[in-house]
């Protein structure tokens, strides 16, 4: 159970380390495989042209190329075209010094050809690789696994049980009920209901993350907490494919950590569903890490675009991105911003 001290403490400098990982392999990927440098160290291209040259994908190059302005490699230009930055030219090999010799001491860490190959194909060679969180179609997932739906919902409780209650402080306080789609162990869900104690909620999610919902939800109401015995009688754990079953209607539709996870179509098409769940008046939040509107940064979330490249259909998207489907969907956008922790932050639509 989270106490005080634990709200407090931003966690972010421990998921930043986490994630610079996948930051390191897009970088010496870009130098000493793609030869981002070599290739802009002519003049400046649009993000479509050195995508074009570089032969890369939409998912890859909106992963790369946000990354490389943001370690300040790269920037836009007033001309909107992509330019190497004075330190970006130690990287590149017409420069004396550079850093090229350097840097490529690591290049041929597995885990940066690895990063190579999959910016190449846009994933993995195997593609039943690259699939974690993620139930699309008849296919194999390892969400409708025991063992493996068991290890990713607790892999994601500290984060779960850490964020939901600053999460669940910023939605709306409303009588009603809240439908928490993918909604995984459940806490954003405990959380909310304890704020907002004549209301209901359900959790939708593949049956065998569900069961380990449950198992947390009988803990979440034994805590002690005051309020949370009343929590469980309020809580439908709803099994479905949110693909592709009817989105039950709700008041509050809550999509955490879901979209980075579908490439930018089926995030237009999961808006949607989700805007036709919506009671009129209803409300569609998403908690999630933003790229910047202008795809430049920041560092923290350009490092995990690049983990949820690696491991989901996914990468992180800009607010900007969000608001077009939300908008396409039917819902009224809000420009609010709300930080939580850990790089997250809420946005929100009206339907
Ligand atoms: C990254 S987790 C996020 C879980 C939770 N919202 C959180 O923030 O802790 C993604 C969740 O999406 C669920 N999911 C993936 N594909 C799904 C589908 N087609 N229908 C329903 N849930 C799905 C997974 O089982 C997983 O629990």
């Amino acid at each position: 159970m989270p106490n005080s001290s634990t709200i407090q403490l931003d966690l972010a400098p421990i998921t930043r380390h986490l994630r610079a990982m996948f930051g390191s392999r897009l970088l010496l990927a870009a130098v000493h495989h793609l030869h981002v440098f070599d290739e802009l160290s002519a003049g400046p291209l649009s993000l479509s042209e050195i995508s074009n040259r570089l032969q890369l994908s939409e998912r890859p190059a909106m992963v790369l190329f946000p990354a490389l302005c943001a370690m300040e490699l790269l920037h836009y230009d007033d001309a909107g075209k992509l330019r190497i930055t004075e330190l970006g030219r130690y990287l590149t090999q017409d420069q004396t010094p550079n850093l090229t010799g350097y840097t490529g001491l690591e290049k041929d860490d597995l885990g940066v050809l690895e990063m190579v190959t999959r910016l190449r194909n846009d994933g993995p060679l195997d593609a039943s690789e690259g699939i974690s969180f993620v139930k699309e179609g008849e296919g194999p997932s390892p969400m409708d696994d025991t063992k493996l739906a068991r290890k990713f919902t607790l892999g994601l409780a500290g984060r779960a049980r850490h964020l939901s209650p600053i999460v669940a402080a910023n939605i709306s306080k409303r009588e009603g009920h809240l439908l928490d789609v993918a909604g995984g162990t459940g806490f954003y869900t405990y959380e909310w209901l304890l704020n907002n104690p004549t209301s209901t909620a359900t959790v939708l999610d593949r049956p065998a993350v569900l069961a380990v919902a449950a198992e947390l939800l009988d803990e979440f109401s034994r805590s002690g907490r005051p309020g949370a015995d009343r929590v469980k009688a309020r809580v439908t754990l709803a099994p479905g494919d949110m693909l592709t079953d009817v989105i039950p209607q709700t008041d509050i539709l809550l999509a955490a950590s879901l979209f980075h996870d579908w490439p930018t179509p089926t995030c237009q098409t999961l808006a949607n569903r989700f805007a036709s769940a919506l009671r009129p008046g209803g409300e569609l939040w998403v908690h999630d890490a933003f790229l910047n509107d202008t795809l430049d940064g920041p560092l923290p979330v350009t490092d995990y675009s690049a983990q949820l490249f690696w491991g989901t259909k996914g990468r992180c998207y800009s607010r900007s991105e969000y608001r077009i489907w939300f908008t396409q969907a039917g819902l009224q956008p809000t420009s609010e911003n709300i930080p939580t922790q850990m790089d997250y932050g809420l946005i929100w639509a009206r339907k």
